[in-house]
């Protein structure tokens, strides 16, 4: 049976902003990590593509303090690693995130996020995030989105605190727009997605690759980019996937495949986000390195 609510989007959107206040918490922890002297040595010793073992410390910090503390702040039917053998509709479940932006975190670089998204079984009986959240420490900055609620940015800093609602940008052709794409550490991935950016030279104003995901997604439902495309989110990344899948979604951007077709909520595939007014013109580029359906399959 359905579970019922009465529960506007400013309610939603209430519980989003205390989830944050927790997410900021566990952010400054992985901060206060990134930047010890200690962890350094082992940045440059380990295997960058899975993370240095203080890195993975540093996620298990973040998941205990999250699933301790989230649970004063609302009821929800529990947290959503693999999904539940047995759910109805109404079920609302939280995600929360490893860090996203493995490598940037371990150089020291300040593109790397936190992430925590709620997800809901619908009539469907699939499950569909809700609220999306994506901290990002090091930037000060945190996006925040609920159904029905929009989307809002928060950056602090020394300064004070400015709080803007999320609006993508206008700009309506590749020219001079601005780009950024994304790519995993698996060969055929990453030549998919330099293939289609160096396609496009000439015509964007730039284009970037900074990722991690969640940042990319968020900065297309604020303007700073004009569209992003990534050809593959992996399973593992699903948190900062949904939670940035909001803010986009929230912000009254568009999301699609990489032919083109529209997407909701879509992990463990190609994603194109944009402003929705330059998507014809990317999907042209992007069509002349098709993704094979055996991999959109997998
Ligand atoms: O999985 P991970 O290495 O933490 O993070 C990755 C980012 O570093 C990369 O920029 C992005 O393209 C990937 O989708 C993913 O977000």
């Amino acid at each position: 049976m359905e579970e019922t609510r009465e529960e506007t989007p400013q309610d939603l959107r209430n519980l989003a902003l205390k989830v944050a206040g927790l997410l900021e918490e566990a952010g400054q922890h992985a901060l206060h990590d990134q930047l010890n002297p200690r962890n350094l040595a082992q940045s440059s010793t380990e295997n960058a593509d899975r993370g240095p073992r203080y890195k993975l410390e540093v996620d298990s910090k973040i998941m205990r303090f999250m699933s301790a503390r989230i649970a004063d702040i609302a009821h929800f039917d529990g947290f959503w690693t693999t999904r539940p053998a047995e759910s109805r509709p109404g079920q609302r479940y939280w995600y929360i995130g490893k860090i996203d932006g493995v490598i940037n975190y371990i150089r020291r670089m300040s593109e790397w996020t936190v992430t925590a998204a709620l997800f809901e079984f619908g009539p469907d009986n699939e499950p569909k995030p809700i609220i999306g959240i994506v901290h990002a420490p090091a930037l000060g900055l945190t996006y925040l989105a609920a159904k029905g609620a929009g989307a809002v940015r928060i950056h602090k800093t020394a300064v004070g605190e400015k709080r803007d609602k999320v609006v993508p940008s206008m700009t309506s052709s590749l020219d001079g727009s601005v780009l950024s794409y994304g790519m995993s550490f698996l060969p055929d991935e990453s030549q998919r997605a330099l293939d289609v950016a160096s396609s496009l030279a000439g015509r964007p104003a730039d284009i970037k690759r900074v990722g991690p995901a969640s940042l990319d997604l968020c900065k297309v439902a604020d303007g700073t980019y004009d569209a992003y495309f990534e050809p593959m989110l992996h399973v593992w990344d699903i948190p900062a996937i949904a939670a940035g899948t909001v803010v986009v979604w929230e912000a009254q951007g568009t999301l699609s495949r990489w032919d083109g077709e529209r997407i909701h909520w879509r992990h463990d595939n190609d994603v194109v986000a944009s402003n929705g007014l330059i998507i014809r013109e990317l999907q042209h580029y992007l069509q002349q390195y098709p993704w094979p359906d055996s991999i959109n399959q997998r």
